[in-house]
């Protein structure tokens, strides 16, 4: 029984991708991987309609956040935002948009006011929500917008993808990769390494972080014949960071840092831009990394895949990381004391 316990809010995502189909088949599995209750925030009627696309038994429930623990023991319980127009599965189309953002902005807004414990986003697609004017680069920044809108407190997001094998962020995030050597600055690997060393004492239990950065470029420089980033900006960070008492070491050469018995001498791997974070995180777990934001006011959660609209609707998309993002939230959540 689940009932009692404070839900966490999983928003619908792209309602076009495998958001829906993965949120049905993920409560399936409630019993068998212990699954904490959600209130699903979309479209009541896009997912019973992809319940019944997918041939899947679940009942879906309209609910507050009140009700949901007691509901989801028998079925999904759902916050209703009506999109008003028809949804196809794996067929995107801007219209759908308004709906995607506002069921975020719900997650968000219930989760601030403690009516959920954390929040848990689907997957959107960034240029469906480009299109309808969409200012933000993904959930990342949006949600720290309208973190520091709520609570007038500014707030620096970080993104890390955490896997069983590998924790990863990249310190810059959804920028050109021609842009990057401008954006790093010693200040801002200062300031996400001092999010990352916090949140994973205080958010993940680790009792003194180990740290490892990345070089940006090939061998970490090689002394400066490839480069000069890594001995005049990555360095002079990590000295700053060393001096604080944060346990943090490099400019590593990327391309050694990532195999096993390396991954042994650190906790999260700190990276330049998004893919050199990206990719080993996502092969070395894609069906169950989870992409998380630090240093948000709440905590949330993601699968770590996209919307992959190919799947939607066809019973291939698979469910793990979205499990995976719903038990680390409930995780979180416990080791900050916020479960009930
Ligand atoms: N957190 C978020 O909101 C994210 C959103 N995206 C968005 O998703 C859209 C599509 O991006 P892509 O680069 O194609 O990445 P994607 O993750 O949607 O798909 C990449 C490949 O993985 C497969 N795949 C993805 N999820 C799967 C699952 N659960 N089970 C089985 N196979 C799965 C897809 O079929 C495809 O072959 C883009 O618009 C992007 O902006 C991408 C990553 C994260
Ligand atoms: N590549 C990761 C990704 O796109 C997720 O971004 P976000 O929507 O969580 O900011």
């Amino acid at each position: 029984m689940t009932d009692g316990v404070l839900p966490l809010a999983l928003s619908q995502g792209d309602p076009a991708g495998i958001g829906p189909d993965i949120a049905l088949q993920a409560w399936l599995r409630r019993g068998e991987v212990g699954l904490p209750p959600f209130l699903y925030i979309g479209d009541l009627a896009v997912l019973q309609i992809r319940a019944r696309q997918l041939e899947l038994d679940v009942p879906v429930v309209e609910a507050n956040a009140a009700q949901a623990s007691a509901v989801f023991d028998h079925a999904i319980p759902v916050h209703n935002i009506p999109i008003g127009v028809d949804v196809l599965a794996g067929k995107p189309h801007v219209s759908n948009a308004r709906g995607t953002i506002a069921a975020i902005e719900t997650a968000v807004s219930l989760c601030l006011s403690g009516e959920v414990r954390a929040i848990i986003t689907n997957p959107i697609a960034k240029s469906v929500l480009y299109e309808a004017g969409f200012g933000f680069p993904g959930h990342t920044e949006f949600l720290a917008d309208l973190a520091t809108r709520a609570t007038g407190q500014a707030c620096m997001p970080v993104m890390m993808l955490a896997g069983p094998k590998l924790k990863a962020v990249p310190v810059t995030i959804h920028i050109p990769i021609k842009d990057v050597p401008a954006a790093l600055t010693e200040a801002l690997i200062v300031d996400t390494c001092r999010i990352v060393a916090q949140d994973l004492v205080a958010r993940f239990g680790l009792a003194s972080p180990r740290l490892a950065v990345a070089g940006l470029n090939p061998h970490a420089g090689e002394g400066g014949a490839i480069g000069h980033e890594d001995d005049e900006i990555i360095h002079p960070a990590i000295r700053m960071l060393r001096d604080e008492g944060i346990d943090v070491f490099g400019p590593l050469p990327a391309d050694t840092m990532f195999h096993d018995d390396a991954r042994g001498r650190y906790d999260v791997a700190i990276c330049m831009y998004h893919d050199q974070a990206l990719i080993p995180a996502k092969a070395l777990g894609f069906d169950d990394s989870v992409n998380v934001t630090l240093g948000l006011p709440f905590i949330r959660t993601s699968p770590d895949h996209g919307t992959a609209f190919g799947l939607a609707g066809t019973g291939h998309a698979k469910e793990t990381s979205l499990i995976a993002a719903l038990q680390m939230a409930d995780r979180m959540s416990q080791a900050q004391g916020v479960s009930s």
